[in-house]
């Protein structure tokens, strides 16, 4: 059986984490994300306009699916599309001797201009697939049957390097117990329900955060609206129109927020939502908690997830989320 560990490299202000991919033989770092379920890489087919700077998958090495292709738009507006490979990918020792590649043939700008990533490698529900006239698996449901454990982990942290593990769960990554809850794949994604919150206290019991996802894809945390208000209204934060999202003082003050999940309260230290410098040098930094309208659901991203240790768990039958502090 197989089980492998892979680092997960902080961009600037943890506004995503990259892993080491081995695709055929090119090595690509790629985003992983629990937000989106398609592997796809920058690749001999982008456009040179659009590739400057990336590693680009080669698909010499690949087997073309003759008139399948992928098109995929993210919640920000992005997205990419192109053709589809079966190639060998690894990660962490883990393989994958036959795994849907899509090789992008036009990528959106924002994926253009952050140069540091190739790609991403999609671990949400392979139901979200978007690989047309036949869905593909993810890289971890590809895998799955030969894991030792049928499960990843996510072990983000702040400012520095954390890692993914396939197949078993490092109990050396958390404290405490793991706190399980059932997760609705319906819509594709980590779906899970967070219940009260509270902000700079410790027992987490106002009102209720209602339904999540676990995304390891977005950068920041977003709650129901009420909830992002009562947070900002202590911590001295105001929504700047300007900047589209709260703001808040960077000196420091900024309140913990604790959430209950499982009816355990998990804390996110208020450093981590006083998030970034709206330029910098700047004494005022871009909120790390912004609302979640217009979206269904919060999103329980990095800000969230480099708080404690996560367990994307298959292995019981239904799906489950585990959470434990780091
Ligand atoms: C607007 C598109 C909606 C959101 C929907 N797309 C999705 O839900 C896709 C799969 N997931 C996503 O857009 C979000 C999760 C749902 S948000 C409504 N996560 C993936 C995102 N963080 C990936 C990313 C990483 C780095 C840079 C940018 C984007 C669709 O295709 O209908």
């Amino acid at each position: 059986a197989q089980s492998g560990e892979v680092a997960a490299d902080p961009q600037q202000y943890d506004q995503a984490y990259l892993s080491p991919v081995t695709i055929g033989n090119s090595e690509l770092m790629l985003d992983f994300d629990t937000g989106s379920a398609d592997l796809w890489a920058f690749s001999n087919e982008t456009p040179a306009s659009q590739s400057q700077g990336h590693e680009r998958y080669d698909s010499a090495t690949g087997t073309e699916l003759d008139g399948y292709s992928w098109s995929i738009t993210y919640g920000d507006q992005s997205g990419a599309g192109g053709n589809v490979y079966t190639d060998k990918v690894v990660v962490g020792g883990v393989t994958a001797t036959r795994q849907a590649v899509e090789a992008a043939t036009s990528v959106s700008a924002s994926f253009s201009q952050n140069i540091d990533s190739d790609g991403l490698l999609g671990l949400a529900f392979s139901s979200i697939n978007t690989v047309q006239p036949r869905q593909q698996t993810t890289f971890f449901d590809t895998v799955r049957p030969t894991l030792a454990k049928a499960l990843f982990t996510c072990d983000l942290r702040q400012g520095d390097a954390g890692s993914y593990t396939f197949g078993y769960i490092d109990s050396s990554k958390y404290q405490g117990t793991v706190t399980y809850v059932p997760v609705d794949d319906s819509q594709g994604f980590w779906q899970f329900t967070a219940g009260g919150y509270s902000v700079g206290g410790d027992n987490a019991t106002s009102g209720s955060v209602g339904t999540a996802i676990a995304d390891t894809g977005t950068s920041l945390l977003y709650l129901p609206a009420a909830v992002t208000k009562a947070y900002y209204e202590q911590a001295g934060g105001r929504y700047d129109n300007q900047q589209g999202g709260y703001t808040l003082p960077c000196n420091g003050g900024a309140p913990d927020f604790s959430v209950a999940i499982g009816g355990k309260t998990f804390t996110v230290p208020g450093s981590y939502i006083a998030y970034a410098p709206l330029t910098t040098g700047s004494s005022t930094c871009f909120g790390g908690i912004q609302p979640d309208t217009g979206i269904g659901f919060s999103i329980f991203g990095d800000v969230f997830l480099k708080a404690v240790y996560a367990i994307f768990d298959v292995s019981q039958g239904s799906p489950r989320l585990g959470f434990a502090a780091q």
